[in-house]
Order: structure tokens, then C-alpha cells, then sequence
């Protein structure tokens, strides 16, 4: 299609608000009033008023009456999705993609009757919860109030019009990280998808962002045929690696090959990586969509409910739960001790022990703990065998870091290589029972990789599916620089630059983590 470069002027325009130095809150809670709705007769007067006041960087003084007003205008800005029509003139044409196969033997033949497409001003509601204090469980308040704002996010589908011509698309996939269930549904659904508008050129880059330039790695042709049953295995059909993030080398490759759309699949590294192709083809002026999707067991990517491979991971880890209690149930004073993944956050460990029910003691990197002394986990577990006869212990791999010394190595991609807790724990556990002379038999259990080499459950099938199919009518909407995800049960787009902050955590004021507690009944540790 052909397409004349914008000016500059107009190219920052709709960028993401690039400059702002975001708070944790204003990550996590931030908030939006649309312009348009400031329209009565005494907002719309402050509005004015407030907009003159704005300056590039929001410092939000809540006794100031236009702060909500501030916040809008940032949020909005923070929000507004990148798209390659920001950097060319482009004359979009009406969508190829259409689910009404049999328009003319129906005599439906107005395409614009179908009510399948999403508007491009469509929003979904980030957040439902008005807090009344900040005292609340899991209050996320903006002001010391708690004023309710509303924080709006774009919606994902299909639109009427597009910006690339299916039949000259060049789209590739690549799959970057640590494996995870689902990997396979994603590719599946973005070749169907993209064969569904027409494309006939769709490629697979091998082994993560290595595969753009590594010699001896050629990239795989895909078609709906190829890819048809791949989602029946876990793993990536592509294949995945860490490391070897050299951006200009990439986007010299994307250009190359002559590639319009980028589908990327990965975690926070992933998105950074996407982010700074995305970054670096605008330099270049390339009119190239990249779109990711959020993959990662860990679940600790920023705003959205959960990423795809999640659910399937605590599913796999409830099984190596349930051996563990059987183990500890049927020894005489037995412990089973099972670690989880997670990298920086204890949602794995969390939900399998919530999931399970048969957990007495959940660890977790966000919640400090120590294992000796009268608050200890050590005498919670005497007490345990004491009462029960048994327990069953679930760690996450990133929980108390602190009791041990850093390895201080990384891995390919720069994640520092974590000690390991699990075997900490089991040594200081039998060490500490054979010291009180009191009999403990310890059964360790490490499923590490069991947990993501499988394929995905039904429920995060679908979501693979949504996700796959989103982040290709994203890509042919002309946004670039975006992630296609599930915020609050809606299926949206956010800018990548906002979903990298900061890994998400487990937040131990929730409500979530409050029913673990309930649930194993365990006392504070620290
Ligand atoms: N800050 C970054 N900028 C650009 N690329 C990155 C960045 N962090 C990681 N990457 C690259 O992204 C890929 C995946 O990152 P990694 O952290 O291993 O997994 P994940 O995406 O699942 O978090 C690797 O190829 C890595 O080199
Ligand atoms: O595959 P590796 O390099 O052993 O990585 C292990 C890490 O991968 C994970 O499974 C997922 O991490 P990513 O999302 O970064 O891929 C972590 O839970 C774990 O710490
Ligand atoms: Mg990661």
C-alpha cells in the first residue's frame, strides 16, 4: 500500500507519553476521564482551565481542582496505542476480514451491517472497584481520598478499515524466553487468522530473536495446513531461546526479509525487545506493525488479569501439591516441601496452594519470612506434626532470597540466577528436627520444568486463541508497539512501554493473598 512519511510534528503526537516519571501508583492506578466527558457546563469550564496548566511531566497536586482533570490528560496520553499511521499519511481500506463467507448467496451483501467490528473509540474499564478508603483490602487509590476515576483502555478486535494490503504482507512469528503452555495455540491462531485476511506469506523465525540473525537458522514458511495440530504438544513449535537482544541487528534483518508484521511472544524481556524493535523501526521509518503477546507462567506482567500459560502451570503444579501431601500424609511426622517457579512473583505458589487446599505453609518473595526462631517457619512446623502429624510446604523460588547468598550470575538474557530455596529449605528442615530430636521425614519435590512443558488446559486455550486472533487485527488496524491482552474479563490493547515497568507482584494486602492465609491458616513468619 503505498504510504508518504508524516512530518515530525505529527509523528510525536500520538506517541506514548514517553517523558513521564511514573510512580508505582500512577503504574498501577492510574486514572482516566475522557475529554468528552468533561462536556458539562462546570466541568468543561475547569477543563479549560486545567488544560492550560499541564506541562510535559504530571506532578499531581490533589489540592489543586484540576488534578483529575491532569490525570485524564496523562492517562490518555499514556494509553493512546502507537500506530504506524503516527509516522505515514496512510489511506486506510475497508477490512478484508469478514466472518459473513456467504454474503452473496444470503443477500447480505453490506458489510457495514455487520455488527463484528470493534470502533477504534471503543474502551474497556480497567478498573471496578471504587475503594472508600485506602485502608481498604487492595485499595488502589490515585488521591488520599480514594476518589473514584475511571481508567479506560482500547478495545481489541477486528476493524472496519485496515492499512496493509493482505495479498503484499510479509508476517513473521517468533517465540522469545522460557518455554509455556500455549506457545503453539498463539502461532495456530495468528496463521489462521492472518490466512483469514488474505495473507499468503506468513514465516516463522527460529529460536527467539537469535533467529534473526544466527547463521544456519532459516526461517519456516507456515500455513494453516503446517500448523493445524501443533497446539495437541506444549513447547514451541518455533522453538525459544534467552539472549541475543541486538536490536539494530534485528531490525536490519526485519528489513531484509522485508517483513510488514512482527508477532512477538514473550515475557518482560520479550516486550522490551519488542518495544525497542518497534522503537527502532519508526527510527528508520519502517512501515512495520509489531504486536506481542504476553506469554509467561510467571504471571507477572503489569495491568492485565493473567497472561496465557498461567492457568496451566498452577494445574501442573497442584499435581506435584497433591504428591507432596500424599508423601507427607502417609510417613510417619512427614513434610512435603514443594518449590515453584516464578522469577520475581509467588502467583504460581499462591494459586496452587489456594487451588490445591492441601498446603499448610505458602511462601512467597513478597512476603519476608524468617525459618528460625519463636516466630519461625521451623516451630510452625513442629507445632504442625505436633497437631496433625503432618504438613505440606509450598515455596516459590524467588521467596527468601535474603536467607541465602546471591549467586550473583545471570542468565543469556540478564535475570540474575536465583539461589535455591527449595534445598535450603529441606536441609535446614531435617538439620532442625534431627537437632530437637524430633523424627521428620522430608519428601522434596522441584517440578521446575514439569509445570510449563505441557500443553495448555482449556482455559488458557481460549485465551491463547482471543489473543492470537487480536494481535492480528491489531497489526492490520496499523498499531505497533502494542500488546494484545485481557484486562478486568475484556480483551484489550495496551502500549508495550506500559506493561514493562515493573514486574507485577503479588500484592500482600489483597484480598487474594489473605485467603491463601485463610485457607493454610498459617501465622506471619516475620
Ligand atoms: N531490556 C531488554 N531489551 C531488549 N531485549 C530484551 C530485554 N530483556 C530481555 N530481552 C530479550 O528478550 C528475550 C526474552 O527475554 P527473557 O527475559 O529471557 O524472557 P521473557 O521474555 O520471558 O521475560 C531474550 O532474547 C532477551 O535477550
Ligand atoms: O528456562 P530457564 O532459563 O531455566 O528459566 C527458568 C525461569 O523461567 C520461568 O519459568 C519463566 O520465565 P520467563 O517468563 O522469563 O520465560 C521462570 O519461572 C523461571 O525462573
Ligand atoms: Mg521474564
Amino acid at each position: 500500500m503505498a504510504a508518504a512519511l508524516k512530518t515530525s510534528g505529527s509523528f510525536c503526537s500520538t506517541q506514548p507519553h514517553q517523558g513521564l516519571e511514573s510512580t508505582r501508583d500512577q503504574i498501577l492506578h492510574g486514572s482516566h476521564l475522557n475529554v468528552k466527558q468533561c462536556k458539562s457546563k462546570k466541568i468543561k469550564k475547569a477543563a479549560s482551565l486545567c488544560f492550560k496548566a499541564t506541562s510535559s511531566k504530571v506532578d499531581l497536586d490533589f489540592n489543586d481542582p484540576c488534578w483529575k482533570q491532569k490525570f485524564q490528560e496523562d492517562w490518555e496520553k499514556r494509553f493512546d496505542l502507537p500506530s504506524i499511521t503516527d509516522i505515514y499519511d496512510l489511506k486506510p481500506r475497508p477490512t478484508t476480514f469478514s466472518l459473513k463467507k456467504n454474503r452473496s448467496s444470503t443477500g447480505d451483501e453490506n458489510v457495514d451491517m455487520w455488527n463484528g467490528y470493534v470502533n477504534n473509540d471503543d474502551r474497556a474499564l480497567l478498573k471496578v472497584i471504587k475503594y472508600s478508603s485506602p485502608t481498604s483490602a487492595g485499595a488502589e487509590c490515585i488521591d488520599p481520598d480514594c476518589s473514584w476515576v475511571e481508567q479506560w483502555v482500547h478495545r481489541a478486535g477486528p476493524r472496519k478499515e485496515i492499512y496493509y494490503e493482505p495479498e503484499e504482507v510479509k508476517a513473521a512469528i517468533v517465540t522469545c524466553g522460557g518455554l509455556c503452555p500455549g506457545l503453539n495455540d498463539v502461532i495456530r491462531q495468528i496463521v489462521f487468522t492472518l490466512e483469514t485476511y488474505g495473507v499468503k506469506n506468513i514465516v516463522g523465525i527460529p529460536f527467539g530473536y537469535r533467529g534473526f540473525f544466527e547463521k544456519g537458522l532459516k526461517e519456516m514458511p507456515l500455513s494453516r495446513g503446517l500448523v493445524e495440530n501443533i497446539n495437541l504438544n506444549g513447547g514451541s513449535f518455533l522453538g525459544v531461546s534467552r539472549g541475543g537482544a541486538k536490536t539494530s541487528e534485528i531490525v536490519d534483518s526485519i528489513q531484509a526479509r522485508r517483513i510488514d508484521m512482527l508477532f512477538v511472544l514473550g515475557g518482560n524481556g520479550t516486550h522490551a525487545g519488542a518495544n525497542a524493535i518497534h522503537e527502532e523501526c519508526r527510527k528508520r521509518k519502517l512501515k512495520v506493525s509489531v504486536v506481542a503477546v504476553p506469554k509467561t507462567i510467571d504471571n507477572d506482567i503489569l495491568l492485565m488479569d493473567k497472561t496465557f500459560g498461567f492457568d496451566t502451570a498452577v494445574e501442573e503444579a497442584q499435581r506435584a501439591i497433591n504428591s507432596a501431601y500424599i508423601e507427607a500424609r502417609s510417613a510417619y511426622h512427614g513434610i512435603g516441601l514443594v518449590k515453584l517457579m516464578g522469577r520475581s512473583s509467588g502467583f504460581i505458589a499462591m494459586h496452587a496452594s489456594l487451588s490445591s487446599g492441601q498446603v499448610d505453609v505458602c511462601l512467597i518473595p513478597e512476603v519476608p519470612f524468617t525459618l528460625d526462631g519463636e516466630i519461625g517457619v521451623l516451630r510452625h512446623l513442629e507445632h504442625l506434626l505436633k497437631t496433625k502429624g503432618f504438613c505440606v510446604v509450598c515455596v516459590a523460588e524467588a521467596a527468601g532470597q535474603d536467607l541465602l547468598q546471591k549467586s550473583g550470575a545471570t542468565d543469556a538474557s540478564g535475570n540474575v540466577i536465583l539461589s535455591d530455596i527449595g534445598v535450603h529449605m529441606q536441609q535446614k528442615i531435617k538439620t532442625h528436627f534431627k537437632d530437637i530430636g524430633v523424627p521428620a521425614d522430608v519428601k522434596y519435590i522441584d517440578p521446575t520444568y514439569m509445570v510449563r512443558a505441557c500443553r495448555a488446559n482449556a482455559s488458557d486455550a481460549i485465551l491463547c486463541t482471543v489473543l492470537g486472533q487480536n494481535a492480528v487485527h491489531g497489526a492490520f488496524a496499523g498499531f505497533s508497539g502494542i500488546t494484545s491482552c485481557i484486562c478486568n474479563t475484556h480483551y484489550v490493547y495496551l502500549p508495550i512501554t506500559e506493561v514493562i515497568k515493573a514486574p507485577k507482584r503479588v500484592n500482600p494486602n489483597s484480598r487474594m493473598w489473605h485467603r491463601c492465609l485463610t485457607s493454610t491458616g498459617q501465622p506471619d513468619f516475620h
